[in-house]
């Protein structure tokens, strides 16, 4: 369970987050969308440790974290997979996954996740299309066997075959009650059909929040668009 507290973050003196409380419940998935610039991606910095917080807790599994460093979150199975498809370009497909366990059994495992991956594992990470590579990135992350998932806007720039295979991954990982999923995402109707929960995020304040599935979808496009 990962929880964020009255948190206020931002970059220099300047606060981007004001105040914000969210929790991803154990087993569950949640999704933060909002406008562009509205603090989506500064908010899963400030759960990773990769940005301080000015005020306010992280806490995992009611533990606080608030001052343990990013790497030492991973250990306690945080995954954090950024904006961006980012990969080693010049390396192989295998040899990314490689980078985070060698072991067959676990790169089978994943690949059993992401079959798609299967067919260019020789194939540098550079030359794979952007689905190619949000899975690769995702397979990474989940390598690490996290317990808490973190995706920044996995659906952006993806032909629409790859999201339907990304919402199939998400549904299914949280179904076996093990995962907990943290999803910052503007394309709305993904967020909530892969989700339980939802909370719309605008100029780094929460302005909305309720039970994810297709019937939200009016409740957050009103809230968008305020
Ligand atoms: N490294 C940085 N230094 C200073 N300001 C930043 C930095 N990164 C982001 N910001 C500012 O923080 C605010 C929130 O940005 P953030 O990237 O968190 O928004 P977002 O909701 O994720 O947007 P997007 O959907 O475009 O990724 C913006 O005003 C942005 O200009």
């Amino acid at each position: 369970m990962l929880e964020l507290r009255n948190v206020t973050a931002g970059y220099s003196r300047a606060a981007v987050l004001h105040d914000v409380s969210i929790t991803v419940p154990p087993g569950q998935a949640v999704a933060v969308t909002g406008h562009n610039g509205a603090g989506k991606t500064t908010l899963l910095r400030a759960a990773v440790g990769l940005l301080p917080l000015k005020r306010g807790q992280v806490l995992l599994d009611g533990e606080d974290v608030s001052r343990l460093a990013p790497n030492r979150r991973v250990r306690r199975g945080v995954g954090y997979v950024p904006q961006g498809q980012l990969c080693f370009g010049q390396m192989t497909t295998l040899e990314n996954l490689q980078l985070v366990d060698t072991s067959i059994s676990a790169i089978e495992e994943v690949l059993e996740t992401f079959p798609a991956l299967r067919a260019v594992l020789g194939r540098r990470a550079g030359l794979l299309s952007g689905g190619q590579r949000q899975q690769l990135s995702m397979a990474r992350t989940l390598l690490t066997r996290p317990r808490m998932l973190i995706l920044d806007e996995p659906t952006e720039g993806i032909q629409p075959n790859v999201v339907a295979e990304i919402e199939r991954v998400i549904t299914e990982l949280t179904r076996r009650g093990d995962l907990s999923v943290l999803l910052v995402e503007q394309h709305v109707g993904f967020a909530l059909r892969t989700t339980d929960r939802y909370y719309v995020l605008e100029s780094g304040r929460v302005t909305a929040s309720g039970d994810g599935g297709d019937r939200a979808i009016d409740a957050v496009r009103d809230a968008m668009a305020v």
